[in-house]
């Protein structure tokens, strides 16, 4: 018998588990009706305490976010004691182990991975959200190697806005900027440049700029800023990540300024996209047709009811048959047995 009966009874078969964390775990699952890949974190409600406010303002936010570099959400099941969130599933896997298979990417590839970061957390930090947890564990890519952000567990939308100060210190202390380790007040745009220079500094370099297995000398390092840089590293490459890792917040890189960036765009001539251009909330006449044929409602009616974005069943299957369309699988629904 399933140990969650209630993801069987929304039509998902649950798989290996991919992830764990604080917060619960991350299941692989498909979805019976379109045979689609899913990832569902479970959260045990009864053991999030203090945390569950943060889960509420996870979902909402990722309600309201929809870019092709942010992994999309799918369904949103509660019961009395638990909370699951369907996910994009990312079979690419992590950024981390691509690299760390490569040993290092070359700066083209670098760049063709960090200038989607940059379009993510730019549709991001304008939408008035700050991630406070990039690093390459949550940097995930699809099975044509597009870049997703996940677990936005972390993540804050300041009341006064991305220019009022924040104060709670979180995150992976091997990621955290400065002033986010200090504990004094931070902008959330500012934590979010530093996490991604880390990255680009992964990415170039296939290891870390501030490592140590002391978190004293951790810190230290990270307050003290320097870090080595390695002979293959082009000058361009070097000034972004001085402008990136710039321990002084002030004087740090800003996102409009980094879409800009000569090493950015090298090769490309343009800046990355910065607004989102998703096709999640479009209306598919094709997808419509069937879920409408599959269920024998009305078009427009099933068209009345997903246009209010519930995250429901339907939201997840109209959503899924998208997914299946754009990687040309065939746009059935698998009969109820
Ligand atoms: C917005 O996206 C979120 C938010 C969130 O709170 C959690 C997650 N978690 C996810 C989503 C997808 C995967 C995944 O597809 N992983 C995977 C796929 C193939 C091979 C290996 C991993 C996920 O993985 C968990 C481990 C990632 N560090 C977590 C997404």
């Amino acid at each position: 018998m399933s140990r969650y009966p209630t993801l069987r009874s929304c039509g998902y078969e649950l798989d290996r588990t991919i992830g764990t964390g604080g917060f619960g775990k991350v299941k692989l699952a498909t979805h019976t009706l379109t045979g689609e890949k899913v990832a569902i974190k479970i959260m045990d409600k009864t053991k999030l305490g203090k945390d569950l406010p943060r889960v509420k303002l996870e979902i909402s936010a990722l309600k309201n976010l929809s870019h092709p570099n942010i992994c999309k959400l799918y369904q949103v099941i509660e019961t009395e004691s638990h909370c699951y969130v369907v996910m994009e599933y990312c079979s690419g896997g992590e950024l981390f182990d691509h690299i760390v298979e490569k040993s290092r990417l070359s700066e083209m590839e670098s760049r063709m991975f960090f200038r989607q970061i940059i379009s993510a957390v730019s549709y991001l930090h304008d939408n008035g959200y700050a991630h406070r947890d990039l690093k390459p564990e949550n940097v995930l890519l699809d099975r044509e190697q597009n870049l997703k952000i996940i677990d936005f567990g972390l993540c804050a939308k300041p009341q006064g806005g991305m220019d009022s100060l924040l104060l709670t210190s979180c995150g992976s202390p091997t990621y955290a900027a400065p002033e986010l380790i200090q504990g004094v007040k931070y902008h959330g745009s500012d934590v979010d440049i530093w996490s991604m220079g880390v990255i680009l500094y992964a990415l170039l370099c296939g290891c870390l700029p501030f490592e140590s297995d002391n978190i004293d000398e951790l810190f230290k390092k990270i307050l003290r800023g320097k870090y080595l840089e390695p002979g293959w590293l082009s000058s361009g490459s070097k000034r972004l990540l001085r402008r990136m890792l710039c321990v002084d917040p002030l004087n740090r890189i800003r996102i409009s300024e980094l879409i800009n960036d000569p090493w950015v765009r090298l090769g490309f001539g343009c800046p990355p996209s910065t607004k989102t251009h998703d096709i999640d909330r479009c209306k598919d006449m094709e997808c419509l047709e069937v879920i409408s044929q599959h269920f024998d409602i009305d078009k427009e009616i099933v068209w009345s009811r997903l246009s209010k974005w519930k995250y429901d069943c339907e939201t997840a299957t109209y959503l899924l048959l998208l997914n299946k369309k754009k990687n040309g699988s065939p746009l059935v629904l698998k009969k109820k047995e």
